[in-house]
């Protein structure tokens, strides 16, 4: 099933991470992420295909669950999503994501993860 995220929005939202910002020259930001170790099935193939069977996710544990996983543990099912929404506080989000969790093929987490302004450093294994 599809995976939704919110993000980036809502009452949690603070001031967006030096690490976000445009550089004077307009570089695009470059973030400090740290990939697990690679292996033949990480992450770019789940992103294309969706989840893999359980033999083919890495091994990998968190530091600590993430909202997502704490989200998925029901069903045994963790992948990353297939969409995102982003937005600013005040943006309306949380409405989008309301409107778009009542059809029956979307999946969403119900808290916002904050993966990219908070976690970004702790990994794809992390935000799954
Ligand atoms: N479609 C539409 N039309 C008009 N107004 C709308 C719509 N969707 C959301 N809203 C209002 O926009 C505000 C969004 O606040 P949120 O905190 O939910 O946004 S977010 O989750 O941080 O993105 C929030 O306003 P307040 O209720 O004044 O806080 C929502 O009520």
């Amino acid at each position: 099933a599809p995976g939704l995220l919110l993000l980036g929005s809502g009452s949690r939202a603070s001031h967006p991470s030096p690490a976000l910002a445009t550089a004077p020259d307009g570089t695009p930001p470059r973030l400090p992420f740290r990939a697990p170790p690679a292996t033949p099935l990480a992450a770019g193939k789940e992103m294309a295909e969706g989840a893999g069977s359980p033999e083919e996710r890495s091994p990998e544990a968190p530091d600590s669950p993430s909202p997502i996983s704490s989200f998925f543990s029901g069903s045994g099912s963790k992948q990353l999503p297939q969409a995102i929404i982003i937005g600013v506080k005040k943006g309306g989000t949380r409405a989008l994501l309301e409107f778009l969790r009542v059809h029956p093929d979307v999946r969403a987490v119900g808290a916002e993860p904050h993966f990219f302004d908070r976690s970004y450093d702790k990994g794809l294994a992390w935000y799954r």
